[in-house]
């Protein structure tokens, strides 16, 4: 058991790269059997998420300064040197010479004591060149094209940079890859039917957390500050809040849910918009929640149970296969699975986990889906679909697509006062740096 922040960091980033596994799950693992403060617990989670999406920069620098490209360094010493590194670059509050000295100890607790020679030039050398006045630019050297310059600089595989560069130009994609290096904000949705939005306020205040109310979106509320466990903040038994972003808060006021509607939500797991969509309804009507995912399902159930909803029928099961619920529904909102490329502030490790084939399979069960799932609304009704990413192939050419099949469909512009613009096709794309809030893509269709 570590008492140590940094050497958490290490053996978390060594298991992450050992066993290819996700770095939240790892890192929970190691911070239950570890004995650390709050504000080491702190420094092990920056030091873990900032070196996981920092890693292409980190290496770039090592490539720099060392003989030996970051690729070709034994793998353990090149976790000290990112570890390192990640202090001296992007560490507002460790001073320059407690990063060095740390780094250098890790080497003695980790059998590595011959490299920490090695360790304390080059991050001595790193040190030096900032100190001679060398911006974090011109100590990579970076290359003219602007895909491996932002690349390189942002940490972003050159295909993400192309993408945005092709959608945002030069400037707006250096707003939106700075948007994804922060940590994420964090937003609470209140519930109209056991609480309100100043009672919450109040509470919260009580315990000096600090949050504001989110723009054009009525039950939404922004925490200013880090609050530790959800699950110890005010009102979480109660079933006062949910935790869901704005972007995902705006999904229920566009399917628009009506008091004795039925509902169906194709893609539910863990179902923060099926709670949402009963909310609004104020739970009088029926909302049939489906997923594929029983275990991702769990939480939904537990959901419902603490918000008191008794609006909400949970089905396990695949939405491609469903007949029995063809016309049978006013609204159907389908919040299908996605790469995630709205949301790549929330997991430190997705960006180097996507790939443009996924995009590409993912496009194609979106497809089946959004055919099925059309079937299940009445003459009139609505569909809403959704995703958390910004790449066309699973957005606006999905919705292309099925117009194109099926002309007797529309888009509907949705007829609210909301925090983002719709664009001109009648969808609304939602850009972290534009809009403060996660990447997302929703379009309202009729028919
Ligand atoms: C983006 S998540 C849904 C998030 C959810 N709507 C919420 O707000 O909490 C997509 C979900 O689709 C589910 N899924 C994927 N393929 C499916 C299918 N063929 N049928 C039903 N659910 C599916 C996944 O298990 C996952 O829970």
């Amino acid at each position: 058991m570590t008492d140590n922040p940094r050497q958490l960091a290490f053996v978390t980033l060594r298991d992450i790269q050992r066993r290819g596994a996700f770095a939240d799950i790892v890192l929970d693992e190691k911070l239950r059997q570890a004995d650390l403060k709050d504000a080491d617990r702190r420094l092990g989670t920056e030091l873990v998420y900032g070196c996981t999406r920092r890693r292409r920069t980190l290496d770039a620098i090592i490539d720099r300064l060392a003989k030996k490209p970051a690729h070709q360094q034994p793998p353990d010493l090149r976790i000290i040197l990112h570890l390192g590194l990640y202090q001296l670059c992007f560490s507002s509050n460790i001073p320059p010479s407690a990063a060095v000295n740390t780094t250098v100890d890790l080497t003695k607790v980790n059998n590595l004591s011959g490299l920490g020679g090695f360790v304390n030039g080059l991050l001595r050398q790193y040190l030096r060149l900032v100190e001679a006045g060398n911006s974090l630019e011109s100590i990579l050297q970076l290359p003219e094209n602007p895909v491996s310059r932002l690349g390189i600089l942002h940490s972003f595989p050159d295909w993400m940079i192309k993408f945005w560069l092709e959608e945002l130009g030069e400037s707006q994609t250096q707003q939106l890859c700075d948007w994804f290096n922060q940590s994420p904000s964090l937003d609470l949705r209140i519930n109209p039917l056991s609480t309100t939005l100043e009672t919450v306020e109040t509470a919260f205040q009580q315990q000096e957390i600090i949050g504001s109310p989110l723009p054009k979106l009525p039950q939404g509320w922004r925490l200013s500050s880090g609050v530790g466990a959800i699950r110890n903040l005010p009102g979480y038994d109660q079933g006062w809040w949910t935790v869901q972003d704005a972007s995902a808060q705006l999904v229920g006021y566009i399917v628009d849910p009506q008091p004795g509607e039925i509902i169906i939500d194709a893609c539910a797991a863990p179902g923060g918009k099926t709670t949402h969509i009963a909310e609004l309804m104020g739970d009088n009507g029926k909302v049939i929640a489906i997923d594929r995912s029983p275990g991702r399902l769990k939480p939904l159930k537990q959901n419902i149970n603490r918000l008191k909803l008794r609006s909400i029928q949970v089905e396990v099961g695949d939405s491609r296969h469903f007949p029995q619920y063809n016309n049978m529904a006013d609204r159907v909102l389908l919040d299908a699975p996605c790469s995630g490329g709205g949301t790549l502030h929330r997991r430190s490790d997705s960006r180097w986990r996507q790939t443009p084939d996924q995009i590409r399979q993912l496009s194609q069960l979106q497809a089946e889906l959004l055919e099925m799932v059309s079937h299940w609304v009445k003459p009139g009704g609505v569909l809403v679909y959704a995703t958390c990413t910004l790449y066309p192939q699973e957005n606006e050419w999905a919705i292309a697509s099925f117009l194109s099949r099926h002309p007797s469909w529309r888009v509907e512009v949705p007829n609210l006062d909301l925090p983002v613009e719709p664009t001109k096709e009648g969808w609304l794309k939602i850009w972290p740096h534009r809009h403060q809030m996660d990447g997302f893509f929703i379009a309202k269709l009729r028919h």
